[in-house]
């Protein structure tokens, strides 16, 4: 079936036939996989391959455009077609602060528009989750699925931890070559006391280090490429692009499919499709808006609406972020090298304390070749950025609905530094990236001269309004379908299953109950592996069979 504006695209036609038997002898199950990110398209692939019958729903379109594949093009994706091109609403403790939030609206979700940049986050940060409500997903119980995943090559002459995976699905690169400026970073940080850390994922995060990155034969490789892609010509799956879900199909407490309509016409009457059971995998600011629009949600909230009250769950609570603040500093001595001869235009972090009596990490600064001139700034071309990074936050946030139509914008109000300690790490944090700006292999090396926060910014005051002026996203929003056993929790940690309801779960990275300490894809992939663990009642990570064969050239538009 061909692909047009008005009519979302199905990869096949509709499957025939009664249910039979899985590969396993399981009866045949069906489910409507909703979103195909990063989570939703390692759900569907485990699910086809196990036998059952799977229909995606993706609103976006194929990964026709180019600038996906090169990871050092990644900014040319944001207000595209491919980004869902979301704004926070005023920032009330950061100077009124509007932000933008890209999210990927394209096969591979948001993992075809990131830096494809994988962290595993710090052991304390499941154990954390573990400790507080979420039996199953200690350290000790997700390390393997982490494993699973992976297939690492560390940089040349490392030996890798025995923890590493091998082998998996996602290639987890350290093996490229560095652009001189990041060898020279590398340096500053060890002139300002941070030490090299070969592999921050094998258990001890602390120091810099060069990225870990999902690339292949130089381009992206993310989970469609890696789980979907493979197997979209199975006749159990069907895939239709182009498509909104609208709201979730309740019988009584049962969900038994969904509505959707095309992207360019959201609010249009909804066409229906039923499935056993629905998994929404559309990350953390869209499946909370498909729970709310359905009634399942806070019921103060559903009530100003006008919406029925299906299940009042703190859907939408919880929501925070990762953040950064830019030092941005030109070269006066030297040229930077163009980054469109490279992987990334990032390729090197570092794991900080802002407080040495911090038990871990709470800062996790990160580096670009190229200045990260925000709207409003401006300066030389040839400057490179180092972002101050927060990654342990305190603050928390809503996301809201202003009207029960898909195209009704929603409230999302991560309340940025409504928490005062957030803005003195990210403080910390600035004052150590402009001291690598001073330190001999910059200031020296490179002639690098700060161009922002600039001169004038001298005192704690004047730090704290250039932070408020100029903080912006990490891009690691989650939480708003927190799992737990509490009041404050939306799934079950058992199964992912939403509290109350029958044929309905969550896998993607609204579960997650605090953001962990580094970026959120990682984390995103082994929730989504173990969590159709649960689905298939498989309590261990599969055995992972790399894909093969050229994953870029065509597209499927049936
Ligand atoms: C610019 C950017 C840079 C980032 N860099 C990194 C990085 O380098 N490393 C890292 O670890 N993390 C990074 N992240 C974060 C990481 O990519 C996300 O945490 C992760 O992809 C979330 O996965 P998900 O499956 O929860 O959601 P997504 O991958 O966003 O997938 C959700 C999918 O659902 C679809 N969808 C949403 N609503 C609907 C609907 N109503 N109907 C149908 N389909 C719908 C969307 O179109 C999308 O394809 C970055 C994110 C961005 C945006």
């Amino acid at each position: 079936m061909t692909r047009s504006p008005s009519t979302p695209g199905r990869n096949h036609a509709e499957h025939e036939g009664e249910a039979r038997a899985g590969a396993d002898g399981e009866r045949r199950r069906s489910f409507i996989v909703v979103g195909a990110g990063t989570a939703g398209c390692i759900v569907a692939r485990r699910l086809v391959e196990a036998g059952h019958r799977v229909t995606v729903f993706e609103a976006g379109a194929y990964d026709e455009n180019p600038a996906i594949h090169q990871v050092s093009r990644l900014g040319e994706l944001w207000h595209s077609p491919e980004d869902w091109d979301y704004r926070t609403v005023p920032q009330a403790h950061s100077d009124g602060r509007v932000i933008h939030w890209p999210r990927g609206r394209v096969m591979g979700g948001s993992h075809a528009l990131n830096a494809a940049i994988w962290v595993r986050g710090a052991a304390a940060d499941y154990d954390g989750w573990a400790d507080d409500g979420c039996p199953g997903w200690s350290w000790a119980d997700v390390q393997p699925w982490f494993e699973a995943l992976e297939d690492y090559t560390p940089a040349p002459g490392e030996t890798p931890a025995q923890t590493r995976g091998h082998g998996g699905p996602i290639p987890v690169r350290q093996d490229y070559r560095l652009n001189p400026i990041f060898a020279s970073i590398i340096e500053a940080a060890g002139q300002v006391g941070v030490a090299y850390n070969p592999d921050y994922n094998a258990g001890d995060q602390e120091g810099i280090s060069q990225q870990q990155i999902n690339v292949r034969d130089d381009r992206r490789f993310n989970t469609w490429m890696a789980f979907l892609k493979p197997v979209v010509d199975n006749p159990l799956l069907t895939v239709i692009t182009g498509a909104v879900i609208q709201r979730l199909v309740l019988e009584g407490n049962t969900v038994v499919g969904v509505e959707y309509a095309p992207l360019d016409d959201p609010d249009r009457e909804g066409r229906e499709e039923r499935a056993e059971e629905v998994i929404l995998c559309a990350g953390a600011l869209d499946s909370p808006k498909i729970l709310l629009r359905s009634g399942i949600g806070p019921a103060h909230h559903l009530e100003e609406l006008g919406l029925p009250v299906l299940a009042d769950l703190p859907v939408g609570e919880n929501l925070h972020d990762h953040l950064l603040a830019p030092v941005i500093a030109e070269t006066t001595t030297r040229e930077i090298e163009h980054p469109g001869t490279d992987w990334s235009v990032t390729q090197t972090h570092l794991f900080w304390r802002s407080d040495p009596e911090l038990p871990l990490p709470d800062t996790q600064p990160i580096h670009f070749s190229v200045p990260m001139y925000d709207d409003g700034m401006d300066g030389p071309a040839s400057a490179f950025t180092l972002h101050a990074g927060l990654v342990r936050p305190y603050s928390r946030g809503t996301l809201r609905l202003t009207g029960p139509r898909v195209s009704d914008p929603a409230e999302m109000d991560p309340e940025i530094f409504s928490d005062p300690r957030d803005l003195a790490a990210l403080i910390a944090s600035l004052r150590q990236a402009r001291a690598m700006v001073a330190a001999p292999a910059l200031a020296g090396d490179w002639g690098a001269v700060e161009v922002y926060p600039g001169a004038e910014v001298a005192d704690q005051a004047a730090e704290e309004a250039y932070v408020k002026r100029w903080v912006t996203t990490y891009h690691h929003q989650v939480g708003t379908c927190r799992m737990g056993t509490g009041p404050d929790a939306v799934v079950s940690p058992e199964d992912l299953r939403v509290h109350g309801l029958d044929g309905l779960r969550v896998i993607d990275a609204s579960v997650m109950p605090t953001v962990p300490t580094g970026n959120t894809n990682a984390p995103t992939a082994m929730i989504a592996s173990k969590g159709v663990g649960a689905v298939l009642g498989e309590p261990r990570p599969f055995v992972a069979v790399p894909s093969t064969g050229d994953m870029y050239g065509d597209t499927h538009e049936g």
